[in-house]
């Protein structure tokens, strides 16, 4: 799965993973979670997810996207003005509560965003095939301080029954990927009628997990 391939799914809005609705597990979840001196989410691989628009709500948010349309878009359609600049590598877009870093998630350095409270991951790790999910994870884990933690949210279904994206990721894959930090399970919810975001899977199960995650101090 190359970058390509992302940019050609928002040029032909072939967006199946776009969300009409914040997620649920995020609504019934992370207000619970937070601190009060949480201040700062990030979010990799971030489309235009409604999702940035409710963490705005608690606190600053910064995105990270490949695609220059789902950076626009996002702001379009949330009839939210913005401004853009070019930051190296990168085009930034931004307004008070919220920025979004257009590029690659594997050249972005740590060091561009300030100290981050939570990681919220929805439809990234899951987005990409099994060989590229640890080089993922390993660069994450360069955003991580000690009070980080990330809102991870997996997807499962029998594996041999859908070629990804999404990609099955187990707890065992969670476990192995994530070795070495601290993974608390909090949550999964059932997906009785099969549907992810706009498209419907023809699987034997489907099911989603939360896992919350930080550094093994
Ligand atoms: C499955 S979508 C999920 C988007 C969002 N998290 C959501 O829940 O709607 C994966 C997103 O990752 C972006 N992406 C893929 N590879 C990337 C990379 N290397 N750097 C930044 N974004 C990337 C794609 O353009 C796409 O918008």
């Amino acid at each position: 799965m190359d970058n390509s391939f992302w940019h050609k799914c928002w040029e032909r809005n072939t967006l199946g993973f776009h969300q009409r609705d914040v997620h649920p597990l995020l609504s019934q979840y992370f207000e619970k979670l937070t601190l009060p001196s949480d201040r700062h989410v990030f979010v990799p691989l971030c489309g235009k997810t409604l999702d940035m628009a409710y963490l705005a709500r608690f606190m600053q948010v910064t995105g990270n996207e490949l695609s220059d349309i789902a950076c626009k878009d996002f702001f379009l359609e949330n009839n939210i003005e913005y401004q853009k600049q070019t930051l190296g590598a990168f085009e930034q877009f931004s307004c008070p509560q919220l920025v979004l870093l257009q590029g690659d998630f594997f050249k972005l350095s740590s060091k561009a965003i300030d100290s981050i409270d939570w990681i919220y991951d929805r439809a990234a790790l899951i987005a990409l095939p099994t060989a590229m999910q640890q080089q993922y994870v390993d660069h994450l884990r360069t955003f991580f301080s000690t009070q980080t933690r990330l809102f991870l949210v997996t997807v499962e279904f029998p594996k041999e029954q859908l070629n990804g994206p999404p990609f099955a990721v187990t707890e065992s894959d969670v476990k192995s990927l994530f070795s070495g930090f601290n993974i608390e399970y909090v949550a999964k919810n059932e997906i009785k009628d099969k549907q992810f975001a706009q498209r419907t899977f023809e699987v034997d199960y489907l099911l989603e997990k939360l896992y919350i995650i930080s550094l093994d101090n």
